[in-house]
């Protein structure tokens, strides 16, 4: 693995649609975001966000700059290699979980192996269920779980690759506020013990202040960025961006 950030943009813009009705939903956006870190990306609704998080983990194509995740640059891959790169290097936690009912925990968590062609390792299986606390639940169905725990298995479910960056789309949007600070410690645990890289979109100022730092993002725009954030920062610059205007 090199040394270099686990992520970075190079004035990536992302246009949605033609001529009239053209939306230019990421505008020359150019960041570095180191490994180890957790990083969370706010900004009103609209900001581009999610476009962000998807031109960064290959989701979706750039229109026009670089997007890198370490030494590969995603923007120039092919479908076929950026599903790979989707499978194997990184890791998605969505604000719907995104379970399949009618799999066991354990069996969700092992889904991204058998997709990947890879050797199922019921150790690994059972070390990540132990690291988000659910390894008395591995045999049960995802509707026997309350949306935190739920959650909590989508983490593990991420995990279980190894990837390079996890990256989170609204992940506490759907808890409780004592059940998102569940998965929010888990996550920053992550970051803290496993050297892995974090990145997550939230509309929370809690949720974001428990990042080593916060990207803010207007019309497409990074127009800020605040290192050891607290809550009532990050809620002071939302509202200076018009965010809850
Ligand atoms: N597939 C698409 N086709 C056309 N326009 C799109 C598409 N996806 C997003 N957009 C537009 O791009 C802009 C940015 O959208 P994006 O979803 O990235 O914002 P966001 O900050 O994540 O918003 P929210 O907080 O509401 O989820 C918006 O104007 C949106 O309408």
């Amino acid at each position: 693995m090199s040394d270099g950030p686990a992520l970075r943009l190079d004035g990536v813009s992302k246009v949605y649609g033609r001529n009239g009705s053209a939306v230019r939903a990421l505008d020359g956006v150019s960041v570095a975001i180191p490994r180890g870190s957790f990083t969370a990306v706010m900004g009103p609704s609209g900001s581009g966000k999610s476009t962000f998080l998807h031109c960064a983990a290959g989701l979706d194509r750039a229109t026009s700059g670089t997007a890198w995740l370490g030494s590969t640059e995603v923007s120039g891959l092919s479908e076929r290699r950026a599903t790979e790169l989707r499978r194997e290097r990184v890791g998605f936690v969505f604000q719907a979980f995104n379970l399949v009912p009618a799999l066991t925990v354990r069996h969700n968590v092992e889904l991204p192996l058998r997709l990947a062609g890879r050797r199922i390792d019921r150790r690994r299986v059972d070390e990540v269920l132990a690291r988000v606390g659910l390894l008395e639940k591995r045999d049960v169905r995802p509707a026997q779980l309350s949306g935190g725990q739920q959650q909590r298995v989508a983490v593990a479910r991420a995990l279980i690759t190894r990837p390079d960056v996890i990256f989170g789309d609204e992940p506490t949007g759907a808890l409780d506020t004592m059940t998102a600070k569940s998965v929010l410690e888990l996550l920053r645990g992550i970051v803290g013990d496993g050297g892995q890289t974090v990145v997550m979109v939230t509309h929370d100022p809690v949720a974001a202040s428990y990042a080593d730092t916060v990207l803010f993002l207007a019309d497409g725009r990074l127009v800020g960025e605040l290192a050891e954030p607290t809550a009532e920062r990050v809620a002071d610059r939302m509202t200076r961006l018009g965010a809850w205007a």
